[in-house]
């Protein structure tokens, strides 16, 4: 348990701009809807740089609205502050393509792509993330860290239809993210229940 006395868990994927911030929001609504979301720390981040500052996928924004999963609440309430790991980016804006796309679709949102820190490793209990290959990249991460307290599992663990892969959907179709999104909603209800 953190100082805060809040439990904490970060979603992570490739690039957090389809995966985790469906984790996120989804999991986010969950908590809100069980009254139990001021107990928790809810964030999500990429295991890569490809998309830092850039806001969700635009379909992953559209999936989020069918299901009236509020992405845009969950971003401005529990983002409390994010931030890159270079200085590559410090005072640009989010990426114009990506902030179009949105305003194309009428959806706005304030989550900003995120890469993991060292200190996520430190400050987080739960890091859960979508595929092996995020898997093993953390884990290699975290073993460079001193103090890692983190665990780093798969949501797909606590599916109870052991789908334990949420594949990535950025080459995908809406019904991949649909699948995502399904996904997420049985591994979050799961992941809830036990904590
Ligand atoms: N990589 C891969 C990959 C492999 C299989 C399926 C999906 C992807 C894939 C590709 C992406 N961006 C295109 C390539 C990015 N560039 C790769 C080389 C370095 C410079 C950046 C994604 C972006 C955001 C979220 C998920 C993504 N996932």
């Amino acid at each position: 348990m953190a100082a805060t006395g809040k439990k904490s868990v970060l979603f992570v994927c490739l690039g957090n701009i389809c995966r985790s911030p469906i984790a996120e929001a989804v999991f986010s609504k969950m908590a809100t809807d069980s009254g139990v979301v001021d107990k928790w720390r809810i964030d999500s981040a990429a295991t890569s740089n490809y998309e830092i500052g850039n806001p969700p996928d635009h379909r992953g924004q559209a999936c989020m609205k069918r299901h009236g999963v509020p992405m845009q609440h969950v971003a401005r309430k529990w983002v409390i502050d994010s931030g890159a790991t270079s200085d590559w980016n410090i005072g640009s804006s989010p990426d114009a393509r990506g902030l179009a796309c949105l305003r194309k679709h009428g959806v706005e949102t304030s989550h900003r792509a995120r890469q993991v820190t060292n200190d996520d490793f430190m400050s987080f209990e739960y890091i859960l993330c979508m595929d092996d290959s995020n898997l093993s990249e953390l884990n290699r991460r975290s073993n460079l860290v001193k103090n890692n307290s983190a665990k780093v599992e798969l949501l797909g663990s606590y599916d109870p239809q052991n789908q334990r892969i949420i594949k990535d959907p950025y080459y995908g179709s809406d019904e991949d993210f649909e699948k995502v999104y399904e996904q997420c909603a049985r591994c979050c209800k799961a992941f809830l229940e036990k904590n």
